[in-house]
């Protein structure tokens, strides 16, 4: 929202309105565009320069950081900033990323005809959601503006009182979506849109960003534009009868505002002739994310890594940006019909099989342009020759990309001279080779065009016979005037005399001094030098004239051409983003058969079954596996409506593995094949994703509120059809209140959801529940020791492991000495009598019993020092490996747990609480669970004084 300092110099900057009565035309003209722009920093054309005045340039010039000046008139001094017209890009943006919205008042006559002050309007409003510059966008991104309305209003029927609509255009490619839903159904759309800017009806609920990076502006605007009957009005011209085609008010009145708002920012010339589709959807007809699924599972952020290390990312081999943005909507929005996800993969394969149409594929499109955004800026009428000669360009891609996928690729195949697959066909077959357009703009645009489309050189000899005249008048009158000067020479006898021309005063004879009595009558002098005169002679004038003239009708009938040759390409705007939406599902499929072959990806089964569960083998994180030399990959077998706990160390793996089953489905449900051995998946229809409360600070809300609010969603919303992962839930708070509520969660989504879900946790109690439920089993993760260094396996197997080894890690990672034996009498304190009784009895109903070096099978406590070797504790391991740097992380204390500490009690030592019972039940009454980290030091700190006393 604008801040108040916005506030003061978007319209009217108070300085200009104080002088309102005495100001020079030009002000006036400046105060009157302020004044209809009152959200917007007008900034005003003044020949080669945007200028804003008064408060509003001490706006431009502290956000652009550009000089502040003084214009003086007869009127006053007034405060003045500029940027330039030429290189108005990078200004632009800082002031849209300060919160502007940004009014261009340019010149709309040319400042030579104007008989008095030139007239200026606002050609265009430049915001967040609504910029079309090439230079303000992102290539292969989306940019939306939003618009969210209530059901209810005027002569509404009131029959979707609670619903919200929501309406997203992409004014750059003329992309329309419009949805509606309740308010939490919109608020997930809406994350998954990701707007750049939000416009809020009058009535329409408040929506903030589940992500404050990925947010948008919310801006206000005119309420009139959300009334029903405006917003008929206002889509007629897009789509006939539009109370009909929308499911109620509420998603009318969002299409109707966010149009209304998209035209306003384009100048208010009316319809955007290049909506031709408004796309009404079901967000159940898709996969559903919400903003945390994204989030957690990385899809196109990865918070720790970089923007780079993102499953988009690796997606990522698209040849044109059509291919990016369209593999980014898809991403976005996986399928959940099972024949329209097998037929993606139909094409996948097919085109991960032949691997020259791939390649030739790749080498086509790679000399695509961003069709949409062409066809965009032709309709606008905001293109200019170098667009259309784009536009050509990619045009000429189409008979090759047709004949590649016709399999013209010199395959030896018998049967490979068409697309094997539907799919293929089908889009070969949309490839609408617009040949007119095509021969239009190469008939008629120069094959390199100058920038500018009002000073001559855009339109090709030979499209125009007048034009044609026109230029060889010019031509010929330059040819004599390049003769001239040989010819006076001769004429006068004089060697040095010059013709040439300057821009003041045109062409002219220059005689030096020493010359001028050879001068013959009919010279006329034009200018006096120092040292010589200028003459013009009556014949030189005429050509002149004659030169000057073909010149500047010429110009004028090339723009007028010009304009006429992108009309008649722009009636074609539907047609070309029939091709532009062919190219780029083309290009996402290709990038897929890439990076399947690349990586080794396998097709998925898509078992439509309803009973289907996840049948994985030998899966990998698509992510993790490029930046892990040795990935291990895993099975995961998660019968639907299964609940699997996944127990280990800290850093075994659980999360990546969680990750890697969730991202699997994702990957299957885009159309893309899996990273894995084989995989055989159901469809499902929603993800829901709960993170550690640790990774997932994003302000606002405390951290455990914000984990139990996700929390509160799932146990809302998912289904049978949903797949959950539920990563530490219970974290954020105390042991004993964190350990309940997962418990009860998770008995919650086994009874009462039948959800298909994995739950990593540190709660070792929880894998009690594979006994006690019917579909609830128990994984863990493995470690083990190689010479002294403790490994990680990374691998899962059945059963629960029998503690989380936080301790261990905790050394491990160079925690000092004294705080990790600290923390283990602790352990050993609270957990002494429970770890007795556990070791015997696995809870899940299986044992750790595949390997002696497996970390599920250590017992941490003392008693156990009699077992066999290989199931020595973790930190017995660490005691061999005194002083080793590599074995306790780095650190260099070299004091590990056991060693000889005098005056601390090692845990490999007789711990003073068993030998004096009055210590022992102190410990025993400490309610760990409840007290703070700093409670629990201080209470050691007691215990410890008592046992040094003792001592
Ligand atoms: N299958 C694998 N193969 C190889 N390396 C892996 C594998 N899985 C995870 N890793 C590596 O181990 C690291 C820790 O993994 P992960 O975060 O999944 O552990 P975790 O058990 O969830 O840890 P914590 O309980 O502390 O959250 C990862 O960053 C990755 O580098």
């Amino acid at each position: 929202m604008p801040t108040a300092d916005r506030e003061t110099v978007t319209g009217l900057p108070p300085g200009i309105a104080d002088a309102r009565e005495e100001l020079t035309p030009m002000l006036s003209q400046y105060a009157d565009l302020c004044a209809a722009h009152e959200d917007a920093l007008v900034l005003f054309q003044v020949g080669d320069f945007y200028e804003a005045f008064c408060e509003a340039a001490e706006a431009v010039a502290r956000v652009c950081e550009v000089t502040l000046t003084e214009r003086s008139d007869s009127t006053g001094d007034y405060p003045m900033a500029g940027v330039p017209i030429d290189n108005a890009a990078p200004y632009l943006e800082s002031l849209l990323d300060a919160g502007y919205r940004v009014a261009l008042g340019d010149q709309v006559e040319d400042a030579e005809q104007a008989s008095g002050l030139v007239d200026r309007a606002v050609t265009e409003v430049i915001t967040p959601g609504t910029v079309v510059e090439d230079e303000l966008l992102d290539a292969g991104t989306t940019n939306y503006v939003a618009a969210v309305a209530a059901g209810e209003g005027d002569g509404g029927t009131g029959a979707e009182p609670d619903a919200v609509g929501l309406a997203a255009v992409d004014v750059s490619t003329g992309e329309c979506l419009v949805t509606s839903g309740d308010r939490d159904a919109v608020a997930e759309e809406l994350d998954r849109v990701a707007p750049a800017e939000l416009i809020a009806g009058p009535d329409a609920p408040a929506f903030e960003p589940a992500d404050a990076e990925r947010g948008w502006t919310t801006h206000a605007y005119d309420d009139a534009v959300f009334e029903r009957r405006a917003a008929i009005e206002r889509l007629e011209p897009y789509l006939p009868a539009p109370d009909r085609r929308f499911e109620g008010n509420a998603e009318l009145r969002a299409a109707g505002a966010v149009l209304a708002y998209a035209e306003y920012t384009q100048g208010d010339d009316g319809p955007l002739s290049y909506v031709t589709r408004i796309r009404r959807y079901d967000p159940r007809d898709r996969l559903r994310l919400d903003a945390a699924a994204q989030r957690s599972l990385e899809l196109f952020e990865n918070r720790g890594l970089g923007a780079s290390d993102t499953l988009f990312d690796a997606l990522d081999e698209t040849s044109c940006a059509l291919g990016r943005r369209c593999l980014e909507r898809w991403l976005r929005r996986p399928l959940v019909d099972a024949d329209a996800i097998r037929s993606r993969h139909d094409a996948v394969g097919e085109l991960a099989d032949r691997t020259l149409v791939r390649e030739g594929l790749a080498d086509a499109l790679g000399a695509a342009y961003d069709l949409e955004r062409l066809v965009g800026r032709i309709s606008r009428g905001r293109a200019d020759a170098r667009d259309l000669r784009s536009l050509h360009a990619t045009l000429a891609v189409v008979p090759a990309l047709k004949a590649t996928l016709a399999g013209a690729d010199g395959d030896a195949d018998a049967d490979a001279d068409r697309p094997r697959t539907d799919h293929l066909r089908d889009l070969r077959d949309r490839l609408d080779e617009l040949t007119e357009v095509r021969e239009l703009i190469d008939e008629a645009i120069a094959a390199n065009p100058p920038p500018e489309i009002t000073e001559g050189g855009v339109v090709r000899e030979g499209f125009d016979d007048d034009l044609d005249d026109l230029r060889a008048t010019e031509r010929e009158g330059r040819e004599w005037v390049a003769e001239l000067e040989a010819s006076e020479r001769e004429r006068t006898g004089i060697d040095s005399l010059s013709v040439g021309h300057n821009q003041v005063h045109g062409y002219y004879i220059e005689v030096t001094d020493a010359n001028l009595d050879r001068v013959p009558d009919d010279y006329r002098r034009r200018q006096t030098l120092k040292n010589s005169e200028r003459y013009y002679t009556p014949e030189l004038k005429e050509r002149e004239e004659e030169i000057v003239g073909a010149a500047e009708r010429a110009d004028a009938l090339e723009y007028e051409l010009f304009v006429d040759v992108r009309e008649r390409v722009a009636s074609e705007t539907e047609r070309i983003q029939g091709l532009a939406d062919a190219i780029a599902e083309i290009d996402a499929l290709r990038s897929l058969a890439s990076v399947a072959v690349e990586h080794d990806y396998v097709r998925p089964t898509i078992v439509g079954d309803p009973d289907a569960g996840v049948e994985i083998e030998g899966g990998r994180h698509p992510v993790v596996e490029r930046a892990e030399e040795s990935f291990v990959p895993n099975d995961a077998d998660l019968p639907r409506g299964s609940i699997g706990v996944i127990t280990g160390p800290n850093m075994s793996g659980k999360s990546t593995y969680m990750r890697s089953v969730a991202l699997a489905v994702v990957l299957a449900q885009t159309g893309s094949f899996v990273p894995a051995q084989a995989a055989s998946l159901p469809v499902f229809d929603r993800l829901f994703t709960r993170v550690g409360a640790s990774d997932d600070i994003a302000g606002g809300q405390s951290t455990f509120m914000r984990e139990m609010s996700e929390l509160t969603e799932i146990l809302h919303d998912a289904g049978p059809d949903s797949l959950v992962l539920l990563d530490e839930v219970g974290r954020g708070t105390a042991t004993t209140d964190g350990r309940a509520i997962a418990r009860a969660a998770a008995e919650f989504i086994h009874d009462e959801l039948g959800a298909t879900a994995l739950f990593a946790t540190h709660y070792h109690d929880l894998t009690d529940l594979a006994a006690e439920r019917e579909r609830a089993f128990n994984l863990h993760f493995t470690a083990t020791r190689e010479g002294g260094d403790v490994t990680f396996l990374h691998r899962v197997v059945p059963g629960a492991s029998s503690s989380s080894y936080g301790v261990e890690v905790a050394e491990l990672a160079g925690v000092p000495t004294p705080v990790v034996n600290r923390s283990r009498d602790l352990v050993s304190a609270e957990t002494g009598e429970a770890a007795d009784a556990e070791g015997s009895t696995d809870p899940g109903g299986s044992t750790d019993t595949e390997d002696s070096a497996d970390i599920g099978n250590w017992d941490d406590t003392e008693d156990s020092s009699d077992d066999e070797e290989g199931d020595a504790s973790l930190r017995e391991f660490l005691a061999e490996d005194e002083g080793d740097d590599a074995a306790d992380g780095g650190g260099d204390t070299g004091t590990a747990a056991g060693d000889a500490d005098p005056g601390r009690k090692g845990g490999s030592e007789p711990s003073s609480a068993e030998s004096d019972p009055d210590l022992a039940a102190a410990l025993r009454d400490l309610d760990l669970a409840r007290m703070t980290p700093i409670e629990a030091l201080n209470a050691l700190h007691d215990l410890q004084s008592r046992v040094d006393d003792d001592g």
